[in-house]
């Protein structure tokens, strides 16, 4: 049997497992088996703790969407990440620096229980998203079946796009969510924000994950969407994410400075499962 831990990130839940005391290689269809809401534990993510690649780091993550295909960041995911290797007495550090596939992330415990994360500077070159693009631009015309949409392009480690609306409560996000996730000028696919901008310092978003559909919260989705909207001339520096399972702090000075993330993260239950 294998221990697991269930967590979220303002509604954004996930599967945590301790690849460090025990080495764990999980197939995506046993991935899909833990992450199915109705035949497994349910999650949107599974997130896999394994020891450091490298001197410097004190662990590698790994990430992996409901379907089985695997990311290269996760904003919600490294909250809980850093309150899981706390809980488990893996470390007793204060602050942590965390490799993932596509990136290194620094993370330090607030006093109010809270995570704030250095998620890294923003990607904004189009083959670094990828992003099929003739030349990087604040933004892009994706056509799309029966419309064209406009888009900013951005990655954390993971491609985004988002898109600006009036109101996020009546987004097209059913609809137009699996159209650009899967368009094939994102040849690894792309998660979707739809962004609605309250005030300079206030923004509502919704986002349509790549490899899961919508979820409650999306934390480099949110990272992602203060990042085009403060390009677009639209945010300040720090601005209040409201996501439909709560509220991200989320912090950008611009230009290759990284972006900070701060935000919840909730242990749920823990039981075992056989892989
Ligand atoms: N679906 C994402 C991974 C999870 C990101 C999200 N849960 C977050 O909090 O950043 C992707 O395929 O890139």
């Amino acid at each position: 049997m294998t221990r697991f831990t269930k967590m979220h990130g303002l509604g954004n839940d996930f599967v945590v497992l301790d690849s460090v005391r025990q080495s764990l290689e999980l197939a995506p269809a046993q991935i899909r088996a833990l992450a199915d809401r109705h035949f497994g534990i349910g999650c949107d993510q599974v997130l896999v703790v394994e020891p450091p690649r490298r001197p410097g780091a004190d662990f590698f993550y790994r990430i992996f969407n409901a379907d089985g295909s695997e990311s290269g960041q996760c904003g919600n995911g490294a909250r809980c990440f850093a309150r899981f290797v706390r809980d488990q007495g893996l470390t007793d550090k204060e602050r942590l620096t965390v490799d993932t596939r596509d990136g290194t992330l620094e993370l330090a415990f607030l006093p109010d229980g809270q995570v704030r994360v250095d998620m890294g500077a923003p990607r904004l070159e189009p083959r670094e998203i990828p992003f099929i693009a003739a030349a990087r631009a604040g933004v892009y015309v994706l056509p799309l079946a029966t419309e064209t949409l406009a888009i900013g392009a951005v990655s954390l480690g993971n491609p985004h796009a988002v898109t600006l609306v009036e109101d996020v409560d009546s987004a097209p996000v059913a609809e137009l969510g699996p159209q650009v996730a899967r368009h094939p000028d994102f040849p690894e696919g792309v998660n979707v924000g739809f962004l609605q901008v309250l005030a300079a310092d206030l923004v509502r978003l919704r986002v349509f994950e790549r490899g899961v559909g919508e979820t409650l919260a999306c934390g480099s989705g949110a990272c992602a969407a203060v990042v085009c909207a403060r390009l677009w001339g639209l945010l300040d520096e720090r601005v209040q994410v409201e996501l439909p399972g709560g509220t991200l702090t989320i912090e950008w000075a611009g230009g290759t400075a990284p972006v900070w993330m701060t935000g919840p993260a909730v242990r749920v239950f823990e039981g075992e499962i056989a892989l």
